[in-house]
């Protein structure tokens, strides 16, 4: 198996937005990090691999199977974290644990205790009374308690404090470290990505702005930062799009081999962040 996530030209329309022909695959022992602004339709795309909405064109392979034919012995290798709790309130991990785990062919008691232990979450302790973060971490541990070979998570670290986030990427190297598991982390927060993020897909309004090796980002782009009044009107067509203040300017631009050239020595290069890629790419688009 080559691909464990194949997407091809996936689309979903609802009444007044669309999702509209996404393409990207994830191979075995790599992070792909799923960006773009809010509304972008980074939980449509999830929602509709897990099936949990129809999808109106398109494919989806998961292990080389259609996602919905295979849809059972699928899920059985999937770990699923949603941005909010989905196990009930009221019970606590152990009686989730005892109804949850005998849909999985590979659930692992030990496992799933060494996880409990190490994330500090009490066996006997109701759902409703942990924390944001408790409840993350927990859901995270019956997520990789299965043997799953795709993790699937969606916002997984939003709203957690750094130590907490932090153990989560700990763990996601982890699995990952084997060469065979492979994890789709959707976020807006970019820092956590530029951590463990060997590609990045990046979607803005529905459309697919990108699908690339994180690294290849950094080739590729580069924030451009300077005087305003070097900026004509032919320099400025070479930037995505360009922030001015009273003392210079500062710009995105995919074309730095083009502009090096016709850039005065007055102006500093650097490596872009996946922010800085988002947030100019963004502004770009919504001004062209
Ligand atoms: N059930 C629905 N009915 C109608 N429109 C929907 C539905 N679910 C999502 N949408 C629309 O689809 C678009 C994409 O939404 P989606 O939730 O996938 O975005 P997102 O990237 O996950 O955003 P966020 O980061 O804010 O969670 C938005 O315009 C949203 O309003």
């Amino acid at each position: 198996m080559k691909h464990i996530l194949e997407i091809k030209n996936f689309s979903k329309r609802y009444q007044s937005s669309a999702i509209e022909n996404i393409s990207f695959s994830l191979e075995p022992g790599y992070v792909m990090g799923l960006i773009g602004p809010n509304g972008a339709g980074k939980t449509t795309i999830i929602k509709a691999i897990m099936n949990l909405i129809k999808k109106d064109d398109g494919v989806i392979n998961v292990f080389g199977l259609d996602h919905i034919v295979h849809e059972q012995v699928i899920k059985d290798q999937i770990g699923f974290v949603y941005d909010e709790n989905y196990f009930y309130e009221h019970l606590t991990p152990k009686q989730i644990e005892s109804i949850i785990s005998p849909f999985y062919s590979e659930w692992n008691h030990q496992l799933f205790k060494s996880y409990l232990e190490r994330f500090e979450i009490l066996q006997n302790q109701k759902i409703k009374q942990m924390s944001k973060g408790m409840k993350m971490k927990f859901s995270i541990a019956m997520a990789l308690s299965h043997n799953a070979k795709l993790l699937i998570l969606d916002e997984p670290t939003a709203g957690l404090d750094p130590i907490v986030r932090r153990t989560i990427l700990d763990i996601l190297r982890e699995v990952i470290a084997g060469g065979d598991r492979s994890v789709l982390f959707s976020t807006h927060i970019t820092g956590d990505l530029e951590q463990i993020a060997d590609y990045i897909t990046f979607v803005h309004q529905g459309k697919l702005i990108f699908s690339k090796e994180k690294e290849e980002l950094y080739d590729q782009y580069a924030i451009v930062k300077g005087e305003k009044g070097i900026l004509d009107r032919d320099i400025r067509k070479l930037f995505l799009s360009v922030d001015e203040n009273p003392y210079g300017f500062e710009g995105l631009t995919a074309h730095i081999d083009q502009l090096r050239p016709l850039l005065d020595e007055q102006v500093i290069i650097e490596r872009p962040t996946l922010e800085q890629i988002m947030v100019y790419t963004v502004r770009g688009k919504c001004c062209d």
